[in-house]
């Protein structure tokens, strides 16, 4: 059967990073599932529209295609914060779990990171991880990243969106965030990247037995 890494967690994590890192090391396909949500909001924005018009926004996530994605826009703050509300619509979270488990089925297998793919998305999932660290170690690590790109990055402002963020997306009715039950929880506040790294790499060496 073929490998596949379900990581989950919430804003700031270090999924994005961990996911990037298995997938380079067992040569799997990765996709990061935020960029969608990310890509819905911000297609609604452009046209001027609310967030929280569903006919408007399934319609974006029919639309979207994988390789057009501007990620540097994508990433930017504002916009983690409009697909959080995007991804708490049931009919979004629907138009868009087609794409997902079709990348996660390829032959070759896959590396995944979000909120739901563990719980919703891969639930057959080979290996699931639930990535954490505390509030303030998560928006640390955002600040300075916004910056390394010479976006603006106060601190106060960005742990305050990274704990609301991470209340909405708990909080929701619709695949809320959360480890699943076969999920093996990795906390890195204390770990540096290649500590994770290191620790993430032994919890799958360890499932695929
Ligand atoms: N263990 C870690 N220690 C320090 N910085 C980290 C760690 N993991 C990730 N980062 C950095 O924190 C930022 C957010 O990481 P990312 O992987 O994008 O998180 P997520 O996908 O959960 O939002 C990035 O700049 C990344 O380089
Ligand atoms: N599988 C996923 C991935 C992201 N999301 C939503 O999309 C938002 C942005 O996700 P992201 O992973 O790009 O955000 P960060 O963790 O990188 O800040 C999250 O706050 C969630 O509301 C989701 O609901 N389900």
């Amino acid at each position: 059967m073929s490998l596949v890494i379900a990581i989950d967690g919430p804003a700031a994590s270090g999924k994005g990073t961990l996911a990037r890192r298995l997938a380079a090391h067992y040569g799997l396909p990765h996709l990061d599932t935020g960029l969608l949500y990310r890509a819905v909001a911000c297609a609604l924005l452009d046209e001027g529209l609310q967030l929280d018009d569903a006919e408007a926004a399934v319609a974006a996530a029919r639309g979207l295609s994988l390789t057009d994605f501007d990620e540097t826009r994508l990433r930017a703050r504002d916009m983690g914060e409009a697909a959080s509300v995007v991804a708490a619509m049931p009919p979004v979270r629907a138009a868009l779990i087609d794409m997902q488990r079709s990348f996660a089925a390829r032959p070759e297998g896959a590396a995944l990171d979000g909120r739901d793919i563990g719980t919703v998305v891969c639930p057959g999932a080979s290996v699931k991880i639930f990535v954490t660290a505390s509030p303030e170690t998560r928006a640390t690590r955002r600040a300075l990243e916004l910056a390394g790109r010479g976006e603006e990055a106060d601190y106060a402002a960005i742990l305050e969106d990274v704990k609301k963020r991470d209340a909405r997306d708990s909080g929701r009715s619709a695949a809320p965030l959360k480890a699943a039950e076969d999920a093996v929880t990795l906390d890195t506040t204390d770990l540096d990247i290649e500590e994770a790294f290191a620790a993430a790499l032994k919890i799958v060496e360890a499932r695929r037995g």
